[in-house]
């Protein structure tokens, strides 16, 4: 088991060197992340991985594998150990959790939209640290989702699920993170919603360097829009690939479930 997770950590920087992107280096380092539940199950056992700047990186599994735990761990929405999360070389435990959350923004599978117009909603963020967006800045940020600005004055109820979960992404880019983590974004979302999404994601990553991890149950969809795919199974990154050798996985376990899902 060690040699193929050793043998992915380098394919991982490998990939990166490649495509040359944007800034280059490590955003987020994972060293020996290990979540041992209060009935002693592993939920994650001792994941590294190196998420390279400015790249979206998939994150595939069977169901429980510990895909949504390893996530939240990266913004401490589940607290992690110290010492096994770095954010730019800076151990996620030292820092100001809420600071942390508006660098490493997050998006659900579901888009909880607060009172108000959307307007209200993308502007929620930055007034929280006392600043009021401009029009034109709401208005920029809607067009980074996706959305027009016929969007601008449309409350909650007026809008559909995928048009939604573009507003829920306008409200966190308002925070103007650096990483977006993504925890099935589109499996609530129609072809034509979850191909605005994935342009959005693609756009992010090429103007704004974003680095973005993304959790997802279509193989398709981290084919069509992720740079590395991290295969997880029982708590452990067994497999680190390219989105277009994913067929190549070793690991058994990948195997069958690649072969069930493809
Ligand atoms: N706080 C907790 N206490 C005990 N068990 C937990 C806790 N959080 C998660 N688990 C268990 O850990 C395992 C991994 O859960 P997780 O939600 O991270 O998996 P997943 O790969 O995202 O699953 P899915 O694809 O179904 O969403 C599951 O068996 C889950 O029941």
């Amino acid at each position: 088991m060690a040699a193929f997770k050793e043998e992915a950590t380098e394919h991982l920087l490998a990939a990166a060197e490649q495509e040359n992107w944007p800034s280059g280096g490590v955003k987020i380092e994972v060293r020996d992340l290990t979540k041992v539940s209060e009935k002693d199950v592993r939920i994650l056992n001792k994941v590294n991985v190196d998420i390279p700047r400015g790249a979206i990186v998939g994150i595939i599994g069977p169901s429980g594998s510990g895909k949504s735990t390893f996530l939240r761990a990266l913004n401490r929405l589940w607290e992690p150990p110290y010492g096994s999360v770095f954010l730019d070389g800076v151990d996620i435990c030292e820092l100001d959790v809420l600071s942390l959350r508006r660098r490493v923004g997050m998006l659900f599978q579901l888009p909880v939209l607060f009172q108000g117009s959307v307007a209200d909603n993308v502007r929620y963020g930055p007034q929280l640290k006392g600043k009021k967006l401009s029009d034109d800045e709401v208005s920029t940020l809607l067009t980074l989702a996706d959305l027009d600005s016929s969007f601008f004055s449309k409350s909650g109820g007026e809008l559909s699920v995928g048009q939604a979960q573009r507003v829920a992404l306008a409200r966190t880019l308002a925070n103007e993170p650096e990483v977006l983590l993504l925890d099935e974004p589109t499996s609530a979302l129609d072809p034509v919603s979850t191909q605005n999404i994935e342009d959005a994601l693609v756009r992010l990553k090429k103007d704004k360097g974003m680095t973005t991890v993304i959790v997802s149950h279509s193989i398709k969809q981290i084919q069509r829009i992720a740079d590395v795919v991290c295969l997880l199974v029982n708590g452990e990154i067994v497999e680190i690939l390219k989105p277009d050798h994913l067929s190549q996985a070793k690991h058994p376990m990948a195997q069958t479930f690649l072969n069930l899902t493809s």
